[in-house]
């Protein structure tokens, strides 16, 4: 019998501000940008990692993408790379990053991902960054640590594991897992999130307003935002997943990827309210 991602195994890990917290201490999350007619999906993933209560996001941009990111932010902050390298030594400070939405397809996106697995920061590894390894995987399990996460939807991890998902979701899901030694999400209408060390969850609540381009961006930002306040990976997968589904099932018919992040407050309040009654 699978576990069912029920929030009653997580709630009592999810983060909250106290007296003495302020926004550095809260958690540092990072998103790296695509270039510049590529940015929509960073920006998602930055606003949903801050709704979701990271006290400081950065996007980190090619310089072509200042531009275009810098007028449609505010709360998130936007600092410019011009190389993998400078990437590394800018991203020092953040807990955590979010690399690949949007990131492209191209040798820039795997120097970039090598560049990140140096610095001390948590990843969260999704769409390009996870499609640019087809055909060679070892590469980039070769870079993980095991509170890393990987975000693939089936496409994603047929590329990654192929010929796997003919085992069934779950088994396949434990086995990319155990393959990749970092947490693996295998998303879809039930996702099924697997650790190293053998822990599986399936995730019953999911919503089919999830559909929509972008909503997989919004998760790996709240995958992120909560690795970035350091919640262990795996319940922080196992929590954003939750979350991310019960925020568009609040909002219903109509849901748009951008509205995920503005409903989330409410899906926080409902779990914060459930920890304070105890
Ligand atoms: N606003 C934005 O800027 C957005 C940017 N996006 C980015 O756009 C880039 C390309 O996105 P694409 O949607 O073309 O790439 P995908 O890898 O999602 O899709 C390419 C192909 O993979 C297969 N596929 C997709 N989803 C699947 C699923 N759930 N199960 C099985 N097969 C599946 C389909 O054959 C599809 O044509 C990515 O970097 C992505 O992050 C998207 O996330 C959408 C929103
Ligand atoms: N029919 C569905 N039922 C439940 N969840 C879904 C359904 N379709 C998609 N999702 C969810 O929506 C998100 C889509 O992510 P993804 O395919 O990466 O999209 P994008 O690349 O456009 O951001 C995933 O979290 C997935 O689990």
């Amino acid at each position: 019998m699978i576990e069912t991602n029920d929030p009653a195994i997580w709630r009592n890990f999810l983060p909250w501000p106290g007296a003495e917290t302020h926004k550095h201490a809260r958690g540092r999350l990072g998103v790296v940008s695509g270039r510049a007619h590529q940015t929509g999906a960073a920006r998602l993933a930055a606003r949903a990692g801050l709704r979701i209560g990271a006290g400081v996001v950065r996007i980190y941009c090619p310089p072509d993408a200042v531009a275009v990111i810098a007028p449609a932010i505010e709360a998130v902050m936007l600092t410019p790379f011009a190389s993998a390298e400078a990437l590394a030594r800018e991203v020092e400070e953040m807990d955590a990053v979010v690399v690949g939405p949007a990131a492209g397809l191209d040798e820039a996106t795997v120097a970039n991902i090598q560049a990140l697995a140096s610095s001390g920061a948590a990843l969260v590894i999704d769409a390009d960054g996870l499609s640019v390894f087809k055909g060679r995987s070892a590469e980039l399990f070769a870079l993980l640590d095991r509170d890393d996460v990987l975000t693939p939807h089936e496409g994603e991890f047929e590329r990654l594991f192929p010929g796997l998902l003919h085992r069934g979701r779950v088994a396949a899901a434990a086995e990319a897992a155990e393959r990749a030694q970092a947490v693996v999400v295998l998303k879809g209408a039930e996702t099924v999130i697997a650790a190293p060390d053998g822990r599986l969850r399936i995730n019953r609540n999911g919503s089919p307003w999830l559909a929509t381009a972008g909503t997989g961006d919004v998760l790996s930002g709240m995958i992120g935002g909560l690795m970035a306040q350091r919640m262990d990976s795996f319940d922080a997968a196992c929590a954003a997943v939750w979350i991310h589904a019960d925020a568009a099932d609040r909002f219903g018919p109509g849901l748009i990827a951008e509205d995920l992040s503005e409903t989330s407050p409410v899906s926080l309040r409902a779990l914060w309210m459930a920890v304070r009654q105890g």
